[in-house]
C-alpha cells in the first residue's frame, strides 16, 4: 500500500511540476502545488498509520516466534546426550543455537518483512520509473552494486569472527557466572579471588573486542568505499541526463523526475541489497540452529518399566570424551533384585562412572549391560527403573514440594507421596518448619525463599529419590553431608528404607558397606575383588587394609 502511494506521488510530482513549468507563472505553479501537497500530506499520514499497524504487529509476531525457536532449542538441548555434555564442540554448536534462536530467527523475520515493503517500493518506483526513463534502470541497478557486495563480505566475515569467539565468549560467561553467583559468591570472597576472575574476564573481553573491533573497521572500509563508488557512478548518470536536457534530448520534467526516481530506486536497491544479505547471514545462523535441532538425540518414546530381576554389566570398557585413558576397563557387576551391592575405592577409581553406566546414563564402549537378563538397547528403559542420588545432586531453586516432586516428572503431583519421601528421607520436620513449609521457595535469589543446610538438601535430594518410587536405586555417597546420626541412621534402616529395591551404594565409609550382599572394589578402573564383607576382610587384600585403616582411626579416637 505505501509502495503504490509512492509510485503515485511520483506520477503526481512529474504532472505537477510539468503543468506548472507548461502554463508559467507563479499563480498558477502555486495552484498546482496545493493539491500535490495536500495529497503528499495525506499520503504520508496514511503510510505513517500503515507503518505503525505494521511495526506493532511485528513485535507480536517477534515475541511469538522468540518463544517458539527458543522453545526448540531447549527441547533439543533438554533431549541431547549427556555425553554431549562432555564436548566442547557440542557447547559451541549449543551455544550457536542459542544465539540464533535469540536473535537471527528474529531477525529473519523483521529483515523479510522489510524486504518485502522494500521490494514492494522498489516495485512501485521502478514501474512508474519505466514509464518516464526505462532507460536510467540498468544504471540504477549497477549503483546499487558495490553496497550489495559490501554487505556480503560482512556477512561471511561476521559469521566467520562469531565461529572463532564462541569458545572464548562461554570461558567469558562463566566468568561472569562466577562472579555473579551466589552459590559461589562466599568461597569467592572468602579467597578474595573477585579482582583476579574480573582481571581475566577483563583479558578475555579484550581479546574478543580487539578483534571484533578489527572485523567492524574492515566493514567500515568497504562501506565507505562502496557507497563512494555507488555514488560517484550516480553522479555519472546526472551529469549524462543534465548533458540530454542541455541538448533537448530530454525534456526537464521528464528529466527532474527520473533523477528524484534514480535517487530513490538506487537508495532502496541497496537497502534490499543489504536486507538480502542479512537474511543471507541470518540464513548461515539458521544452518546452526536446525543443525542443532535436527541433530539432537530424538524425544524419547515412554517406557513402562518392567518388574525387576536383576542388571549386570558385562566386561563393560568406558572411556570419556577426549580422554586419553580409560575410566573403566572390562568391569562385571551383578545386581540382582532385593540386593544391597556397594562399590568402593579411591578417589578417582571409577565408582561413580560405573554407576552412571548402572543407571543408564552412559553407554559403555565395550561389553554390556543386561537388564532382566536381556541386552539393554533403549538406556531410557533403564533409566526409567533408577532413582540416582548423585554425589553432586541439583539443588533446584524451586519450592521444597517441586524439589521431591521432580523425582516422578511423568506422574500426576501427588503431595501426600512427596509429604512420605520427605519422612523417610528425615526432610519432613524441618521443611514444616519453614515460613511456607513445603511451598517455601528454596532460593534467597526470589521472594519470599529461604535456604537449607547442605545436609538438609542433601536429605531433599534422598527424598526425591524415595518419591521416584524405581526398582533400582544408586546412592552416590548420599551421607557426604549428613550429620552423625543422621548417617548412622540412614545406613541402618538402609534395607527396610528401600525395602524391595535393589540398592546401589557408593561409600568411603567402609563401615556402612558391611552389610552390604556384596562389594565390588575398584581401582584405576577395574574391579581388583569382589565378594561379602567377611569374605573380602578373609582375603586380606585392598578391601581388608581399607578397612582396617578407617577402623584403627576410629579406635584411637580418646573417648
Ligand atoms: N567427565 C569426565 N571427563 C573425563 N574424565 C573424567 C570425567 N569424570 C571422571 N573422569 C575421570 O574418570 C576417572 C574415574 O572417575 P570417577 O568419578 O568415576 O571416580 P570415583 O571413583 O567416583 O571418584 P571419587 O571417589 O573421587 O568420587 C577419573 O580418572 C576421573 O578423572
Amino acid at each position: 500500500m505505501t509502495a503504490a502511494l509512492l509510485g503515485c506521488g511520483l506520477l503526481l510530482l512529474r504532472h505537477a511540476t510539468g503543468g506548472a513549468l507548461q502554463q508559467g507563472g507563479p499563480a498558477a505553479t502555486a495552484d498546482s502545488l496545493v493539491p500535490l501537497a495536500v495529497g503528499m500530506v495525506a499520503f504520508a499520514g496514511l503510510g505513517g498509520t500503515l507503518r505503525a499497524i505494521a511495526n506493532t504487529r511485528q513485535r507480536v509476531l517477534m515475541m511469538q516466534l522468540d518463544r517458539h525457536v527458543v522453545g526448540l532449542v531447549l527441547d533439543a538441548a533438554t533431549r541431547a546426550d549427556i555425553t554431549d555434555f562432555e564436548d566442547p564442540d557440542f557447547h559451541d554448536r549449543m551455544q550457536r543455537a542459542v544465539f540464533a534462536s535469540r536473535g537471527q530467527a528474529v531477525m529473519v523475520v523483521t529483515t523479510v518483512v522489510a524486504v518485502v515493503q522494500t521490494a514492494l517500493a522498489l516495485i512501485a518506483v521502478t514501474a512508474t520509473f519505466l514509464l518516464m526513463a526505462w532507460w536510467l534502470l540498468p544504471f540504477a541497478l549497477i549503483s546499487a552494486l558495490p553496497a550489495v557486495k559490501a554487505a556480503r563480505d560482512e556477512r561471511r566475515d561476521s559469521y566467520g569472527l562469531n565461529r572463532d569467539l564462541a569458545e572464548n565468549r562461554r570461558k567469558r560467561q562463566y566468568l561472569e557466572r562466577l562472579m555473579t553467583g551466589r552459590d559461589e559468591a562466599k568461597e569467592i570472597r572468602a579467597l578474595g579471588l573477585g579482582p583476579l576472575l574480573r582481571e581475566r574476564w577483563n583479558d578475555r573481553y579484550g581479546d574478543e573486542a580487539r578483534r571484533t573491533t578489527t572485523t567492524y573497521r574492515r566493514h567500515l572500509r568497504r562501506q565507505i568505499a562502496a557507497r563512494w563508488t555507488g555514488d560517484a557512478f550516480s553522479l555519472a548518470v546526472v551529469a549524462a541526463v543534465w548533458w540530454a536536457v542541455t541538448r533537448s534530448v530530454l525534456d526537464l520534467p521528464t528529466a527532474l523526475t527520473a533523477m528524484t526516481g534514480l535517487w530513490l530506486l538506487s537508495a532502496r536497491m541497496q537497502i534490499v541489497g543489504s536486507l538480502f544479505n542479512n537474511v543471507g547471514s541470518a540464513a548461515l545462523y539458521l544452518h546452526d540452529l536446525r543443525t542443532f535441532i535436527t541433530d539432537s538425540a530424538p524425544q524419547p518414546t515412554a517406557v513402562a518399566p518392567a518388574p525387576f530381576r536383576s542388571l549386570r554389566a558385562l566386561g563393560v570398557s568406558f572411556t570419556y570424551p577426549g580422554a586419553d585413558r580409560p575410566a573403566l576397563q572390562d568391569v562385571t557387576v551383578r545386581l540382582e533384585a532385593g540386593q544391597l551391592v556397594a562399590l568402593v575405592g579411591a578417589n578417582g577409581s571409577g565408582k561413580t562412572t560405573l554407576a552412571k553406566i548402572l543407571s543408564g546414563l552412559y553407554r559403555p564402549a565395550e561389553g554390556r549391560l543386561d537388564l532382566n537378563g536381556e541386552p539393554v538397547t533403549d538406556l531410557g528403559a533403564l533409566r526409567a527403573q533408577t532413582a540416582v542420588v548423585f554425589q553432586d545432586f541439583v539443588r533446584y531453586r524451586f519450592s521444597a514440594m517441586d524439589n521431591i516432586a521432580f523425582g516422578r516428572p511423568d506422574v500426576p503431583f501427588d503431595p501426600r507421596g512427596v509429604r512420605t519421601a520427605a519422612e523417610q528421607a528425615g526432610a519432613h520436620g524441618f521443611l514444616t518448619r519453614l515460613r511456607h513449609g513445603y511451598d517455601t521457595m528454596l532460593s534467597k535469589e526470589f521472594s519470599d525463599g529461604s535456604d537449607l543446610s547442605l545436609g538438609q538438601w542433601q536429605r531433599l535430594a534422598i527424598a526425591r529419590a524415595f518419591y521416584r518410587d524405581a526398582p533400582l536405586v544408586v546412592l552416590d555417597e548420599p551421607t557426604a553431608s549428613l550429620d552423625p546420626d543422621a548417617e548412622a541412621e540412614l545406613f541402618a534402616h538402609l534395607r527396610e528404607l528401600f525395602r524391595g529395591r535393589t540398592v546401589l551404594l557408593i561409600s568411603h565409609r567402609l563401615a556402612s558397606v558391611r552389610h552390604a550382599d556384596a562389594v565390588y572394589v575398584l581401582q584405576d578402573g577395574r574391579i581388583v575383588e569382589h565378594g561379602t564383607h567377611e569374605s573380602l576382610t578373609e582375603l586380606g587384600g585392598t578391601y581388608a587394609r581399607l578397612y582396617r585403616t578407617q577402623a584403627d582411626a576410629y579406635q584411637k579416637v580418646p573417648s
